[in-house]
Parts: C-alpha cells; structure tokens; sequence
C-alpha cells in the first residue's frame, strides 16, 4: 500500500482475537444506531453465510436493550458501532451487554469516547477522504468478523479477506473515477426530485439502507425508503412509474437473482432508474470467494460520490441539519 497507516488495525485485530480466544461464544449481536447500523448488515450476512456453529443478530441499539434477547449471556459477542461513540443508546447497549456477561466489542472513530470506555475491546478506524480502505469502518469489521470466525469455528477465509482488504483502496479509486461522469448526472438530473428510493439484497442491502436513512432523509431531506429486493414484489413495485425514482443496486452475492429480477421489472415500467452493478467495476486484488462480501463496500464508496454531487447542485451540504444534535431528542 502506497499510504501510511495511521492505524494499526492488524494490531488491534490481533488483541481483540486474543480477548475472542478466553471464552466460546455461541452468537454474536451486531449492535448500533443509523448508518453505524447499516455497517453492520454485511457483517451479519458474513456470519450467516460462513458459520457452522455461531448465530448471528442485528438490532438497532435502544430495541437490542429492551428486547432483550432470551439468548444474550456469557457466550455472547456483542460488536457495538457507533462513529462518535457518544451515541447514548449504543453506549447503554454496551453497559447492558457487559451486565449480562457477553464480551464487548466496539469500533469507533473516537478513542476516548463514552463508548470506548464501555467496551471491553476497542477497535479505532479511519474516517474520511484521507483514509486508506484498510482502515475504515467496514474493513475493520470484516477483519473482526472473519478473525471470529476463523478463531471460534477454524474458517479459513480470513487471509483472503485480509489480503483482499489491503487492495481495496485501489478498487475503490478505479470504480469511483470509472463512475465520475454518472455521479456528476445523477447530482444534475436528480436535484429536484422529492422522493428516491433505494432497493438492494444481501450483503448490499444495508447500503441501500444507509443510503435511503442517513444520506438522503437526515442529509438531504429527501423522502426515501429502503427497499429490500426480494420484497418489492411483495407491495413496493406498486409505486414504480415513468416518474418515480430508483436507486438499484447489482452486488456479486448469491443473492444478486432478487437484485436483478426487481431491476427487470422496474425497467418495463420505470425510467428514473440509477443502477450501480458491481459486475462493472475491476474487482482486481479482490479473492474471488470473498468477491460478494466486498462488493457493498464498492457500491457504498460509489454511491457517496453520487451524494456528494447531489449535495452540490442542490446546495445543500450533507453536514447540514434541522434537528440532530440541535435539538432535544
Ligand atoms: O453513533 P454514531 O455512529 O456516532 O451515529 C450518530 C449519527 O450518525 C449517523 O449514523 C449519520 O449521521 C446517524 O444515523 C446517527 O444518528
């Protein structure tokens, strides 16, 4: 790699297998609010696909406490999420967890952070344009969900996802200068519009998530809502008309049949469709049998790029906002 870590995720990892190596874990909660919560989704995918023993959950932070899941103990591995740390349903998660008797894992962006000093284990990831794929969130949380996998149930794909990892950066810049000139119309075209939706499968499906909850309701303002591929057919296609906006996402997982199967559709009725498909990046230095885990990080790389555009013409910068963290709630 070409940049300087600042970070030493390897270390990190390292001493958060260690901690995961003490004890047997039987399940592991993914825990977080927002788009630290949209994170964790192909994290949960990862261990749903790979492990033999181990259950996988996800909850967003305050609905995790007060469900209260009957299978939350001893042998549970808690991965909490939250950017600032200071989220205060994340940071109660992680004090619940710990009184149950799980172990607590965060990542955060903010060492000292309430979280941090909630968790048992801390992972610190990079944040910004600055900062190289391998140390960023969703490269930190796949090194931990492959190093548990690999620690608790032997699975092998942890070097894979490592080595696929460290190339990562290079796949991110290609696909992002690949895509500039469809970035740049999309902010163009798509600057007046009051609703976009966004629809995805498996792995990618957070993404979509992140996409339609964090980048265009709480940093646009824009109506949206996430639609999971497989369920459009089940209420949503309803809505799809010459005039209706869709994000579509093609990730490389094996559930990429729903993603196209909906975009078929939406193409005989539909003309306003953004469709991201991962098939059209250069996915070199990426192991084929880790390629559908690393495609939504592409994808969600991408799309920022999309939102930065639709930032720009709309002169609405996404750092703005009405309520959050200026108001009481
Ligand atoms: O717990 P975090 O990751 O700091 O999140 C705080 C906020 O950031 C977002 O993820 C994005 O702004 C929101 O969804 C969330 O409320």
């Amino acid at each position: 790699m070409g940049t300087e870590l600042v970070v030493d995720v390897k270390n990190q990892i390292k001493h958060a297998l260690a901690e995961v190596k003490k004890k047997r874990f039987e399940n592991v909660f993914f825990v977080a609010c927002g788009g630290s919560s949209a994170l964790m989704y192909p994290g949960k995918y990862v261990i749903d696909r790979e492990a033999e023993k181990m259950d996988a959950h996800l909850y967003s932070s305050n609905e995790f406490i007060y469900r209260n899941h009957s299978k939350l103990g001893e042998n549970s591995l808690v991965i909490l999420c939250s950017h600032s740390g200071k989220t205060p349903e994340t940071v109660e998660s992680a004090k619940f967890a710990k009184s149950k008797g799980a172990l607590t894992v965060s990542l955060t962006n903010e060492i000292g952070s309430p979280l941090a000093q909630a968790s048992d284990v801390v992972l610190k990831y990079e944040w910004g344009q600055e900062a190289n794929a391998f140390t960023t969130n969703y490269s930190v949380l796949y090194q931990l969900v492959f190093g548990i996998l690999k620690t608790v149930e032997g699975n092998d794909k942890f070097g894979l996802i490592e080595e696929s990892l460290e190339n990562l950066q290079t796949v991110y810049e290609k696909a992002a200068s690949q895509s500039h000139e469809k970035a740049v119309k999309f902010g163009q075209d798509y600057k007046d519009e009051k609703i976009i939706y966004t629809m995805a499968s498996g792995a990618n499906y957070g993404v979509a998530y992140s996409y339609a909850i964090c980048i265009l309701m709480e940093m646009q303002w824009i109506h949206s809502h996430a639609i999971h591929a497989g369920e459009y057919f089940h209420g949503p296609f309803e809505i799809i008309d010459e005039e209706t906006p869709f994000i579509i996402l093609l990730g490389l997982d094996e559930t990429r049949h729903l993603e196209e199967r909906a975009l078929e559709f939406s193409k005989r009725y539909g003309k306003k469709l953004v469709v991201l498909d991962a098939k059209e990046f250069d996915f070199s230095g990426i192991k084929e049998e880790v390629k559908g885990y690393i495609a939504p990080l592409v994808l969600n790389y991408v799309l920022r790029k999309y939102a930065d555009n639709l930032a720009e013409t709309r002169n609405h910068p996404l750092s703005k906002r009405r309520y959050m963290w200026k108001v009481e709630y």
